[in-house]
């Protein structure tokens, strides 16, 4: 299972985070990942944790005002990104055009969705995976895994008949080692999540945590 844990606008301090990150996936052996602020990935990067993006823009240079280049970004150390988070969505052309320009600066991407339509058509753009999020349990305490299992067998499904090479990952209140561990028996080869680590009074405990289920 990949841990994705982006942190969103959250106030925490992504430098405790990025190396309590790195520590916890060095001890447990479990791949995890740190998505902070733009202006924050270089910092992040240079703990050495796996660092990702939040997003990136379908441009590449040119008069783009507050836009964040796929090569910038790559160039700060991210080694993937997001796409399309529920609090950051694009339009299908702009989706397909972020997805572009991440793989060419070899930008491992994940592109969300609110449920397995969403996710289906997703897949069809062909990124590394789909991130499955119910917008209303986003930044809740119940994990969709418990809340609404349906949706996450539904969009393995839905991803896995469009192109069995896109990864399904599932997101939304997950916090608990429990949590990663019920989304890994739906089917879900990854978690995306932000609230219970970037939110957590001790972020490392809540890493530590969160890895014991796999
Ligand atoms: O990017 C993360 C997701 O929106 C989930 O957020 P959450 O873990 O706070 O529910």
């Amino acid at each position: 299972m990949f841990v994705l844990v982006n942190l969103k606008a959250y106030p925490c301090d992504p430098i405790a985070v990025a190396t309590a990150a790195r520590d916890v996936a060095a001890d447990a052996g479990v791949r995890i990942a740190v998505a902070p602020q733009a202006a924050d990935l270089s910092r992040v990067a240079e703990t050495g944790v796996e660092t990702w993006a939040q997003h990136v823009s379908p441009i590449d240079h040119g008069s783009h005002t507050g836009s964040t280049r796929a090569a910038a970004v790559a160039d700060a150390g991210a080694v993937g990104t997001l796409i399309n988070h529920s609090e950051r969505r694009l339009t299908l052309a702009d989706i397909d055009g972020a997805r572009a320009a991440a793989a060419d600066n070899d930008l491992e991407t994940v592109v969300c969705a609110n449920d397995p339509a969403q996710a289906g058509a997703a897949a069809a753009l062909g990124p590394d995976a789909v991130a499955v999020e119910p917008p209303a349990l986003i930044g809740g305490d119940v994990s969709v895994a418990s809340a609404d299992p349906g949706i996450v067998r539904d969009a393995v499904d839905a991803v896995t008949d469009v192109d069995e090479a896109v990864e399904l990952f599932c997101g939304a209140g997950v916090s608990t080692g429990a949590d990663v561990a019920a989304a890994a028996d739906l089917g879900a080869s990854g978690v995306l999540l932000a609230s219970g680590v970037a939110k957590a009074d001790d972020p490392r405990a809540a890493l530590e945590d969160l890895v014991s289920g796999i």
